[in-house]
């Protein structure tokens, strides 16, 4: 089957140190995956080299076979690749229907002229995507008002907003930087549900950086595993959670075994 995204040795060094070091990584279309490793594993930083945020000092990315390679991120966004931050990033002074808007701004097609004079086809195109905005909204489940302010919504309402932006650009494939960082068990089991139907409903191929080891084995359909910047093992998620290295990894950090084995 073709790859959408390979990764093939890349390598990511900041001074001496190597933050990503020969990762080859590969997603079938319609997956869900899961990062996983101890804290400065190189996780993030696998993300901001997808993204186009970092470029890598080797190695290469490809996304339905083409290079990602010195892309600006809104080019590789363009492309079909959303993210979220591991640190919600809205803008807090703006609405919930603004925030999402923002997200649709690589598919706006009307021309500075068309903006400035409010022409018909400004405002139809105004329409279709403020339709499309509540579409979102209500597919992740938020009860705030579309009009409210960002910065005024509890924390889980804000971790949907930022969802909705990242669904605004349609990707085909989303990265989720630790999308349950924070939050209660039942907004945990809702998140969880809510990646399931990202695949499922919006056949949306998934990876997922995630601390908890719960939600990485409920959801993954294969789990990879950095230390120090390298893959140090990958397969089945119960596959993972026994192999030693891993163990080993998360002990030499000293995380409890629970987080691993619970
Ligand atoms: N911009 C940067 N400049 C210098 N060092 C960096 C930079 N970004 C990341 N690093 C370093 O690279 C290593 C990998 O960091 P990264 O944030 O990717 O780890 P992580 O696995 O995401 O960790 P966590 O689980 O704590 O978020 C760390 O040692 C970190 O300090």
């Amino acid at each position: 089957m073709a790859y959408l995204l390979e990764l093939k040795k890349v390598t990511k060094r900041f001074g001496g140190l190597v933050a990503v070091n020969r990762v080859d990584f590969t997603l079938e279309p319609g997956r869900i995956v899961s990062i996983i490793g101890p804290n400065g594993a190189g996780k993030t930083t696998l993300f901001n080299l997808i993204t186009g945020i970092y470029k890598p000092d080797e190695g290469e990315i490809l996304f339905e076979g083409r290079s990602l390679v010195g892309l600006r991120p809104d080019q590789i966004t363009a492309r079909g690749i959303a993210r979220t931050f591991q640190n919600i990033r809205l803008f807090g002074n703006m609405t919930v229907m603004e925030n999402i808007l923002v997200g649709m701004h690589t598919r706006f097609r009307a021309n500075p002229v068309d903006i400035l004079f409010q022409t018909p086809r400004f405002r139809e195109e105004e329409r279709q995507l403020r339709e499309e905005a509540l579409r979102l909204i209500r597919f992740v489940g938020l009860r705030a008002s579309p009009d409210e302010l960002a910065k005024n919504l509890p924390y889980g309402e804000q971790r949907k907003v930022e969802l909705a932006r990242a669904l605004a650009a349609r990707p085909k494939l989303i990265l989720l930087d630790e999308p349950t960082a924070g939050m209660n068990p039942q907004e945990t089991a809702e998140t969880t549900r809510l990646i399931r139907r990202l695949r499922d409903e919006l056949g949306i191929t998934v990876i997922l950086i995630e601390h908890q080891m719960r939600v990485v084995m409920g959801i993954s359909e294969r789990v990879t595993v950095l230390d120090y910047g390298e893959k140090i093992a990958e397969g089945a998620p119960e596959e993972v959670r026994r192999n030693p290295r891993v163990i080993e990894a998360y002990l030499g950090r000293g995380v409890a075994m629970g987080a691993v084995a619970g």
